[in-house]
């Protein structure tokens, strides 16, 4: 079989915000269908990583290839377009509106329906609409929050807005998703649940996410990077990672014990 590649592939990127270095030279390369987990202590630098590959911030130097074409800073509201979404640290939700509403927000950048059709209410236009309300109902029943489509965000529990966080981004149908502390306020359950959803997910899109979390990251993830200061100091599967010594020392010590021999 063929060696398809890297869907992305970031080389030595370097970022730094009024003389602190925030990435030195950071090279990450993500496999399709898997899920790559970015770890590191509190302002190791990986939502910049994230922020970076999204076009948010512009690095000094380095380069991103996303599907062996150079990703050129992308403006944020065109990353649908390259096929790649993510989710916030926060929810980022409209709390006023409802489940659907927030996931079709998220599907209106591939809309082709141009303002005309849609004024007009032209029956094409129309069969458009219905198609992405369709393909937003599709994603919520993956996600099995289906049946809360018409409640206004701001009346549901917090798990339940963040899985509405993950539709949103995923109803792009994007071919990799980056996903900022999904676990982040999750009870253990709902963690585990999020596990399976996530792992579920590499059928059809590949995953990028940044975590503290630690049971989750270490039995969900396929692969490892571990920032410290800026700086990749290993790289590799969650056991490797975990059995690392510069790992232990710099960062994961008491809590890599504490999720010991649990890979998935
Ligand atoms: N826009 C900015 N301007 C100035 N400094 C920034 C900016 N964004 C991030 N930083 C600094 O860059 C460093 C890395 O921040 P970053 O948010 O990328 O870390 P992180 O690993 O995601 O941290 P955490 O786990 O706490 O979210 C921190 O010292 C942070 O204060």
């Amino acid at each position: 079989m063929l060696d398809a590649g890297p869907l992305l592939r970031a080389e030595g990127l370097c970022v730094s915000f009024g003389g602190l270095q925030v990435l030195n030279k950071v090279s990450v390369e993500v496999t399709p269908g898997t899920v790559l987990g970015v770890i590191g202590p509190n302002g190791a630098g990986k939502t910049t990583l994230f922020n970076t590959v999204c076009g948010f911030v512009r690095p000094e130097s380095g380069s991103l290839h996303f599907d062996g074409r150079p990703l050129r800073r992308p403006r944020p509201h065109q990353l649908t377009r390259h096929g790649i979404a993510r989710t916030l640290q926060g929810l980022g939700l409209f709390p006023r509106l409802t489940v659907l509403e927030n996931v079709l927000a998220g599907a209106t950048a591939r809309a082709r329906t141009g303002a005309l059709p849609a004024l007009l209410a032209s029956p094409w236009a129309q069969r458009h609409d219905r198609r992405l309300a369709a393909q937003a109902m599709d994603v919520l029943e993956t996600l099995d929050i289906a049946a809360e489509a018409r409640r206004v965000c701001a009346s549901l529990p917090y798990g339940t807005r963040k899985r509405v966080a993950l539709a949103r981004a995923l109803v792009s149908e994007p071919r990799l998703l980056l996903l900022d502390e999904p676990a982040a306020g999750l009870s253990e359950t709902e963690t585990a649940e999020l596990a399976g959803i996530v792992r579920g997910l590499r059928e059809r899109t590949t995953v990028m996410l940044v975590e503290h979390h630690m049971d989750f990251v270490m039995n969900l993830c396929d692969q490892l990077v571990v920032l410290d200061f800026g700086e990749v100091i290993a790289r590799g599967t969650p056991a490797e990672v975990r059995a690392d010594p510069v790992v232990q020392r710099a960062y994961l010590g008491e809590a890599v014990e504490a999720a010991g021999g649990r890979d998935a």
